[in-house]
């Protein structure tokens, strides 16, 4: 007991528990010295704001609307969004859980939050750029090239490379700007798309999809589907339908040898599009599972097809329709992975490997993978377009509302 009351007596003269209240869920402080922020400090830090190099993450952002509308407006006072508007409804939580909240008590967590932001942006990122890096279409997606490769990096690690449709900002957005841009903008998928095809024309021989961090890819960003456009959930389907069907559609006609150097576990479409490359890698800490039943959705990314002619019908329903996870050795022996590296010298073998290939005859190397994919193409087109339309149906049904909305509230997970 003495123990415990010498910590916080020596917490307390630290200044560790300067504010005494905190409310758990967004770690703010409620009392104590929140009260000597100035206006001004405030006006500061919203103009710091504007000044991040880095996106602090939807959750992040979240909070910074919640204090920003606590400390000018007070306590939440408009009715709360119906249940389908979910972008709304979602910064309506996080202003009402401040609760009573003080506007001066908010202006200083605002405050307090924008210099912690402004501090750690300004710490040298762990990854930093590569000395080739060439096209960063928004940070979540890295496009390099050298030794003959160009490499499309998903790089949204904290999330396990989930694929969102919310645009990463760049720095020197305003706050409004950043939160208008929480809702729709260019996409991932987009940049990907754009990434596909700048690299069909440019000179490597070889193109590559990896991941940073550990997961190769998490699939579509389950948070996609709280971005309800005018047109309601209809819209939301029809354009979404849409996108899947484009996405696809580049991998269906990439011209170039395709390379998937599979990082970690895939989950979802980062799936289903492996059957549309020409040779894919995987560490055997990696693992392949596509769970759309359990998401009251369907195959997409021309899975219905390739992944019975690739690995037979019963072994693709088990994956498909049961959502059976694969360990890199079975999807390996199923025909999806070409090889397995130990994860211990995966990134050193892989990328070996690849150098060695990126040197033979890139005509040639076009050439033979188009004698071997075109007489397919016309069929895989049909099926992507099959597959989308059946998704737009799907994203409508209750199942898949009730999986995404167990997801959001944390109640379910893989
Ligand atoms: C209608 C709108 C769609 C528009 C676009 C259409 C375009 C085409 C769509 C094609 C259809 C695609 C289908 C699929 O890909 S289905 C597969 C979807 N993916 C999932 O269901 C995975 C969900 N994630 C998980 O189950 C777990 O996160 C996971 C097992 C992957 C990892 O678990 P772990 O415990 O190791 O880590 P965390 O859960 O703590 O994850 C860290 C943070 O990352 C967030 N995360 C991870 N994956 C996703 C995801 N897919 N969507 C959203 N967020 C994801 C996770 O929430 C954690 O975030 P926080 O730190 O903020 O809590």
């Amino acid at each position: 007991m003495a123990g415990f009351a010498g910590r916080l007596a020596r917490c307390w003269y630290s200044g560790f528990l300067r504010s005494p209240l905190q409310v758990p869920a967004l770690g703010l402080h409620v009392g104590g010295p929140a009260m000597q922020t100035s206006q001004k400090d405030f006006n500061n830090a919203v103009s710091q704001l504007k000044l991040l190099k880095e996106d602090p993450g939807n959750e992040v952002k979240l909070k910074l609307y919640a204090l920003y509308k606590q400390a000018t407006e007070g306590p939440c006072n408009v009715p709360k969004p119906g249940m389908l508007d979910f972008i709304n409804k979602t910064k309506w939580d996080a202003w009402n859980a401040l609760g009573s909240l003080s506007k001066e008590a908010a202006r200083q967590n605002y405050v307090d939050l924008v210099s912690k932001l402004s501090a750690s942006s300004e710490s040298p990122s762990p990854e930093a750029p590569a000395a080739d890096r060439k096209q960063p279409e928004s940070d979540s997606l890295v496009v390099t090239s050298g030794d003959g490769i160009t490499t499309i990096r998903l790089n949204r690690p904290t999330k396990k490379n989930a694929l969102t449709t919310q645009v990463t900002p760049s720095a020197r957005e305003s706050i409004l700007l950043v939160l208008s841009r929480l809702f729709h903008s260019k996409t991932m998928y987009h940049d990907i798309i754009a990434a596909l095809q700048a690299a069909s024309k440019d000179e490597s021989p070889i193109t590559v999809l990896t991941g940073s961090g550990d997961y190769f890819c998490s699939g579509n960003d389950l948070t996609n589907f709280t971005s309800l456009p005018a047109g309601g959930p209809e819209e939301m389907a029809r354009s979404s339908a849409v996108l899947l069907r484009d996405f696809v559609n580049c991998f269906i006609d990439f011209p170039k040898p395709l390379v998937a150097v599979v990082n970690g576990p895939a989950v979802g479409i980062s799936v289903t599009i492996l059957g549309l490359f020409d040779v894919v890698y995987a560490t055997d800490r990696a693992t392949f599972h596509t769970p759309f039943s359990h998401l009251g959705q369907s195959p997409e990314g021309c899975s219905s097809y390739t992944f019975p002619k690739i690995m037979g019908s019963s072994k693709a329903a088990e994956m498909l329709l049961f959502g059976k996870k694969l360990t890199a050795q079975e999807a390996c022996a199923q025909g999806l992975v070409t090889e397995v590296f130990p994860d211990s010298t995966f990134q050193k073998e892989v990328w070996a490997r690849l150098k060695a290939y990126s040197k033979l005859p890139p005509n040639a190397m076009r050439i033979s993978k188009q004698i071997i994919r075109d007489r397919e193409k016309e069929k895989l087109h049909a099926v992507n377009a099959e597959e989308s339309n059946v998704l737009r149906e799907r994203w409508l049904s209750d199942e898949c509302m009730n999986a995404i909305a167990s997801f959001l509230s944390r109640k379910s997970k893989l």
